[in-house]
């Protein structure tokens, strides 16, 4: 099967992201990963660019033994003697030297006649191989180069020795059937073109960068060129992570091979997300947090009967964790169902059912269920069996002012069917709830210990409140969840009381029997 070189441009192009400025012991780790991903070529930099550049690649060219180490120049003489003094103790020194050849770069940028253009182009390939086995020479902003032109310049480079020729679409212009039909003109029409190596260098700006890429390598790229997590300039590279994965996926029509090692995938993308600081976004392919979470009903059913059925890459084959079936509003009761049975519950279809439907008012205003919420849910259901009256919590309103008394009226439905309505005041929000409670409940309440505590992550977290209390002489203890901690806590005083209820009732069964 045909190979295609995988070129990691994560330190030198990935860094010209705005933002991002990785020291040399960063690069240094993230190089070491590189090499473990299975890059073909790892660009470590621009060693004339800057002292701290030029360290780095010295370095990574000393410690990398099984990527090949190049670093960026350009077609100036200082630029290419600053990258051979980084260059020259790596295994197989390797040059990356670069010159527009668009029209708009050479007269607006370069201040260069295209004759002038060719004539450096060629004196700076013939002096990089000098020092240098393998020399790549790019064609920047080549998508939108005159095709003759480059046509003759890249003859003219091969001439001069290049081993490798990029041809970029350095601003993200070109259209898939464009930057294909480029790779197929350049394979059709440039004598000695056989005998170097062809790349593809693809920058994101419409969104095209993974189709480009793609078509680039159905049109005869050896080479692809890109960064993890498709950091770099502007809107970024084309994401190689993307690449490795969709060739693999979709061998049957691409028919080559990389030699990423896969795995290695998600532990490369958090190592430069965390270094680099530039989060990925939830779902971006391949390893965004979401790229193999579920969370619509009909979607988990799915999942649960076949993974097959929504799932065309499993989260192993990167060395991610396993499938995410999230629980949220979207969800349906047989993933609801699968879980509760994961976390060790046992309900009828009643019990579940009515869990089910409490979830999805839940679901409503929390964007994520978490385990712990689902515990509330499905604990709630294993009491009261035989639905013995209770009291319900209709309503809470507190009147809080720092310089006022709390004042609580709560309304609550009794174990008769009647809702009664009731206020008094307390030294807090809390006491004036527990103080109106206490009038509304028949029986004599003392409470003996409370505790509220959040639980999830965020500010919209749930709040857990458990209560001990003595009820009529007996000692229960009684919790509920609620968005609110006060709303929480009159639910977590009447499941008190309504567990003693349902306690001594269920006693008086006995008894009577
Ligand atoms: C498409 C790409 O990503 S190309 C790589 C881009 N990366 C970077 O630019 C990051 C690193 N760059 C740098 O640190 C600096 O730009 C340096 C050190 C390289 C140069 O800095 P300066 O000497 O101050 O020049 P400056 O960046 O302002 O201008 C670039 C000069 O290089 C020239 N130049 C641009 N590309 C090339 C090239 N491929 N070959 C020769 N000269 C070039 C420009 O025409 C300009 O020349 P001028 O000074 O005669 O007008
Ligand atoms: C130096 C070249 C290859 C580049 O980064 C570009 O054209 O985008």
């Amino acid at each position: 099967m045909r190979v295609i070189d995988i070129f990691d441009t994560t330190l030198r192009d990935g860094e010209q992201s705005a933002g991002i400025n990785l020291n040399t012991a960063e690069k240094i780790e993230i190089a070491r990963q590189l090499e473990r991903f299975g890059a073909t070529i790892i660009e470590s930099g621009f060693p004339a660019s800057s002292p701290g550049d030029f360290d780095a690649v010295q370095r990574i060219a000393g410690i990398v033994k099984n990527s090949i180490i190049t670093g960026l120049a350009r077609s100036v003489k200082s630029d290419i003697d600053r990258a051979w003094e980084a260059l020259k103790g790596a295994e197989q020194p390797h040059i990356h030297i670069f010159l527009a050849t668009s029209p708009i770069h050479m007269e607006h940028k370069l201040m260069k006649t295209p004759d002038q253009v060719v004539e450096i182009a060629v004196e700076s390939v013939k002096y990089a191989r000098k020092f240098f086995p393998l020399v790549q020479w790019s064609a920047e902003d080549a998508s939108r180069s005159d095709p003759e032109f480059l046509a003759f310049i890249i003859k003219k480079v091969i001439e001069a020795g290049a081993t490798t020729i990029n041809l970029p679409d350095t601003v993200g212009y070109a259209t898939p059937s464009e930057y294909g039909a480029l790779f197929r003109y350049m394979k059709e029409n440039v004598t000695g073109i056989e005998k170097v190596k062809l790349s593809a260098h693809c920058h994101d700006d419409l969104g095209m960068a993974t189709a480009n890429t793609l078509a680039a390598i159905e049109n005869g790229a050896d080479q692809v060129e890109g960064t993890i997590n498709g950091i770099g300039e502007r809107a970024g590279n084309v994401a190689l992570e993307e690449i490795a994965v969709a060739l693999h996926i979709r061998k049957q029509i691409y028919g080559v091979n990389t030699g990423v090692n896969l795995k290695e995938i998600k532990r490369t993308s958090q190592l430069v997300s965390q270094l680099t600081g530039s989060l990925i976004q939830p779902n971006k392919a391949i390893v965004g947090k979401n790229a193999f979470a579920h969370e619509a009903g009909i979607h988990q059913d799915g999942m649960l009967k076949n993974p097959l059925t929504y799932e065309i890459i499993t989260p192993e084959l990167i060395g991610d964790a396993s499938t995410e079936l999230v629980l949220g509003k979207h969800s349906g009761r047989h993933a609801f169902k699968d879980r509760a049975i994961k976390m060790g519950f046992e309900l009828n279809d009643e019990k579940l059912n009515k869990a089910f439907a409490e979830f999805k008012k839940l679901a409503d205003s929390k964007k994520e269920i978490l385990e712990a919420d689902l515990f509330v849910l499905l604990t709630d259901q294993q009491i009261n069996e035989k639905h013995i009256p209770v009291y319900e919590l209709d309503s809470v309103q507190v009147q809080y002012g720092t310089d006022s008394i709390p004042i609580a009226t709560v309304s609550a439905r009794q174990p008769n069917g009647e809702l009664i309505s009731q206020s008094a005041a307390g030294a807090g929000a809390v006491e004036a709830i527990f103080n109106t409670l206490e009038r509304i409940v028949a029986g004599k309440v003392h409470i003996l210990d409370y505790r509220v505590t959040s639980i999830g992550k965020g500010r919209d977290a749930l709040g857990e409140a458990v209560i001990n209390l003595s009820y009529n002489g007996d000692t229960v203890t009684g919790r509920d969840v609620a968005q609110d901690v006060l709303e929480a806590s009159a639910k977590a005083y009447l499941n008190a009381v309504n567990r003693q209820l349902v306690k001594s009732n269920q006693k008086v069964e006995v008894e009577a029997g």
